[in-house]
């Protein structure tokens, strides 16, 4: 017997000693489908307008080489992802990232557009999300878009959401499994606004018409996604937590949870069960926030272990749309989707070997002393020896090998680009 399967076993026993079948687990984890996102891959450019400036209020900082600079390059570099990422996964892809000779502004996108995703897709047993791009383009005026006062601009966005959702349902029709479709709307003020109200109308009217034509749900699911400032919108963002929540809930749209949307010390874990008695299905955009929005590359800390036990421990898995959202340009991009879906997965895995009834009755019997002693030594508990089990039994590379994969891949491709 290999190394890996013995060490697996030992730890079987030790998790079947607690009353934790780690069978039904990796059975389990085995389920979980991670949105891994496009734009990690070549620094939020996509591929209508690269040269442009990135807007919206987000930023990439560093210039590591082998960036994708088409859809060929992109897809190449995310199957080398993909091959070391245990597990059947979907892609989020923007609406920038359209592959096509044809000179397409966003007010023009079709699901022909995008056909070459599809085709991909298919040939990979992948999933595709989408989102309406709503930045880096002139019609971004003042800081503005949907919530903007201005018709022209206004009217040119609604027409991008309502055709972002066309491709959306495409992708759920072709690929026979649902396309989260998530709108993130950047507008807001750098300095205090005196009227709060008249945007955030706005942009729920602009919201309403774009999401009166109805589309079947088993095809696509809009997501809402709300955020507390950007980079110039310090002051006012129109789309806040309080609106998307409102929005939200009133109009049966799925709440995208953005880890780096809050204030620094508010986590999104301490949000899901509240938001999971009122809604129906949920977004995660897994994602480290250091000091603001930062998007750093998704750890194994605290707050990630937090929000992987909130899912599991509430049995909340079935109903939420696991996704990632990081651009870091300051290492390598492949190596980037590596360790964040790993992580993410791993974090799943963690919380999934907790005897979770057992901890349960001890809150309930309130014997905090136990609960407190049992959580701590599960940290010690062998979860790597399982994670490694899972790796190998699905012909991914097990501990650091993938990187040994990827720095190959940098040779061999991405430093000649
Ligand atoms: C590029 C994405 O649309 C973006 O990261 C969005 O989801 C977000 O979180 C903006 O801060
Ligand atoms: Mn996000």
């Amino acid at each position: 017997m290999d190394k890996i399967t013995e060490k697996y076993q030992v730890a079987q026993a030790k998790y079947q000693e607690i009353g934790v079948d780690t069978e039904q687990v990796l059975a389990a984890i085995d389920q979980v489908k991670i949105s891994m996102h496009c734009w990690q891959g070549d620094d939020v450019k996509g591929f209508m307008n690269p040269e442009g400036e990135l807007t919206g209020g987000i930023s990439v900082t560093g210039n590591y080489p082998g960036a994708a600079r088409t859809p060929a390059e992109l897809r190449q570099d995310l199957e080398k992802a993909y091959s070391l990422i245990p597990g059947q996964h979907k892609l989020n892809l923007h609406a920038i990232y359209l592959d096509t000779e044809e000179t397409v502004d966003l007010d023009q996108i079709e699901p022909k557009h995008y056909q070459n995703w599809v085709e991909w897709a298919k040939e990979l047993g992948l999933g595709l999300d989408f989102n309406p791009t709503f930045f880096s383009h002139p019609m971004l005026k003042d800081g503005f878009t949907l919530a903007s006062a201005d018709e022209e601009v206004r009217q040119f966005w609604i027409e991008h959401g309502k055709r972002a959702r066309r491709v959306a349902a495409y992708f759920g029709q072709e690929l026979g499994q649902t396309s989260v479709n998530n709108f993130w709307v950047p507008d807001g003020f750098k300095d205090n606004p005196i009227d709060r109200l008249a945007p955030r109308q706005r942009l729920m009217a602009s919201l309403d018409e774009i999401f009166s034509e109805e589309f079947d749900k088993a095809y696509t699911l809009d997501a809402v996604e709300s955020k507390l400032f950007g980079l110039g919108a310090e002051s006012y963002t129109v789309g806040s937590h309080e609106f998307y929540m409102g929005y939200g809930l009133t109009r049966d749209k799925v709440i995208c949870m953005d880890a780096g949307h809050f204030h620094p010390t508010e986590v999104i874990s301490n949000k899901l069960s509240s938001l999971a008695l009122f809604g129906n299905e949920m977004l995660l955009h897994v994602s480290r926030p250091v000091r603001w929005d930062s998007d750093h590359v998704v750890i194994m800390d605290d707050e990630l272990m937090e929000i992987a036990r909130e899912l599991v421990r509430n049995d909340l898995l079935k109903r939420t749309h696991v996704g990632l959202d990081f651009f870091d340009a300051t290492i390598n991009r492949v190596a980037a989707w590596v360790i964040g879906t790993r992580n993410t997965q791993k974090a799943l895995l963690k919380a999934m070997l907790e005897p979770i009834a057992q901890l349960k009755q001890l809150e309930n019997d309130g014997d905090y002393t136990t609960r407190l002693a049992f959580v701590e030594e599960l940290k010690d508990f062998p979860f790597a020896d399982v994670w490694n089990y899972y790796c190998q039994s699905k012909g991914v590379p097990v501990g650091m090998d993938w990187l040994r994969e990827v720095r190959q891949y940098e040779a061999d491709v991405l430093v000649k680009r």
